[in-house]
């Protein structure tokens, strides 16, 4: 169903049962340590209604990455800086069971992603997708949540693929349409409630940041989670867990997601185009302009973000400048590639 009406793919369950398990756990103890972002939206300083961090990649030890486009410590830092909304800029390592995760992650991602068509301009620099970040959400209950958004692209790229696994209570994924100015006056944005349970993966791919928005909203009831515990659990002592089976059940309101992520070296935080606050722009697809039937976009633009920061309360310098991907020296593109090998994708009939 899913697959079928929109550009994303559904995996129930993902994970081994007791790697999940123990996932979730770890990112709860983890999310103690998160903050909530805070920035500056109609006239007033907010703060996001959950918590979340970020996460980097040990990509030394990713077996088949060349590590050639290593990107450095400090460009880690401001991409955590931006993630945060301009918040902590200290980036943390992926713990050993994220990285146990995401390496399994990858190889569903790489089957999904042969079934789907290509555009041109995403990423060709590697054979097989792979994940370099990933940023962790934390819900409380079921009024935590996320608003409406499309994932910003500054350093993804356009058309990226994104893997986003759930852990812990079920709660709903929102996906909302945008449709173009052209088609406003023949049709209604159509939208999708997708339950995203326990261990299960939703990848989205493209061109969902350039189609759809996105959200985890707000619910009167959720149900709780009830799990048994791992024996390593950070939460377990050997007084609390015993002989008695049910000293090892419990039970909890919180979702944990992971979305991992491939930052492209072509994107790498000092190519970023500065504005005149000094800040890194943001990338965003022209989401309302006009765009072929398969969700091929004409532009993106290169925007100031600076009136989101608090201090700045609202006030940018106005910067708005046109994506030439080209001009700016960027790639290599999926559409270079399969110029070169003389492959006629889907993308390219439409
Ligand atoms: O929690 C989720 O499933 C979505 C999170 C999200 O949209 C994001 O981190 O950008
Ligand atoms: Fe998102």
């Amino acid at each position: 169903m899913v697959a079928k009406h929109t550009a994303c793919t559904l995996y129930p369950q993902v994970l081994p049962p007791e790697l999940a398990i123990r996932l979730f756990e770890t990112m709860l103890n983890e999310a103690e340590k998160w903050d909530r972002n805070r920035f500056w939206l109609f006239e007033r300083a907010v703060e996001s209604p959950h918590k979340s961090s970020f996460y980097v990649r040990d990509m030394s030890i990713v077996a088949g990455y060349g590590g050639e486009d290593d990107i450095s410590d400090l460009e880690w830092k401001e991409a955590a800086h931006y993630w945060t909304q301009f918040g902590a800029a200290d980036p943390n390592p992926f713990p050993k069971l994220m990285e146990e995760a995401c390496m399994l992650l990858e190889d569903v991602v790489n089957v999904e992603m042969r079934k789907r068509k290509q555009f041109d301009l995403e990423w060709g620099g590697n054979r097989r997708w792979i994940a370099n970040v990933a940023a962790s959400n934390c819900y409380e209950g079921a009024k935590e949540n996320v608003g409406f958004h499309s994932d910003g692209l500054t350093y993804l790229g356009p058309y990226p693929t994104i893997a986003s696994l759930s852990l812990g209570v079920s709660r709903i994924f929102r996906l909302r349409e945008v449709i173009s100015k052209s088609e406003e006056a023949l049709r209604k944005p159509r939208s999708f409630n997708i339950p995203l349970a326990h261990n299960s993966l939703l990848i989205m791919h493209p061109p969902t940041q350039e189609v759809f928005k996105h959200a985890i909203i707000p619910q009167t009831v959720i149900d709780t989670f009830r799990y048994r515990a791992s024996p390593n659990s950070p939460f377990t002592t050997s007084a609390s867990l015993n002989d008695d089976p049910d000293s090892q059940l419990r039970s909890s309101t919180c979702r944990i997601n992971i979305t991992f992520r491939f930052f492209r070296p072509d994107y790498r935080p000092s190519t970023i185009p500065r504005c005149k606050c000094g800040e890194a722009t943001i990338l965003r697809p022209d989401m309302r302009g006009k765009r072929d039937k398969g969700g091929r976009l004409d532009r993106y633009w290169w925007a100031c973000q600076a009136g989101k920061k608090v201090e700045n309360e609202g006030k940018d310098c106005g910067m708005w400048k046109e994506m030439d991907a080209r001009a700016e020296g960027r790639g290599p593109f999926m559409g270079d590639l399969a110029m070169k090998e003389g492959v006629t994708r889907p993308a390219d009939n439409t």
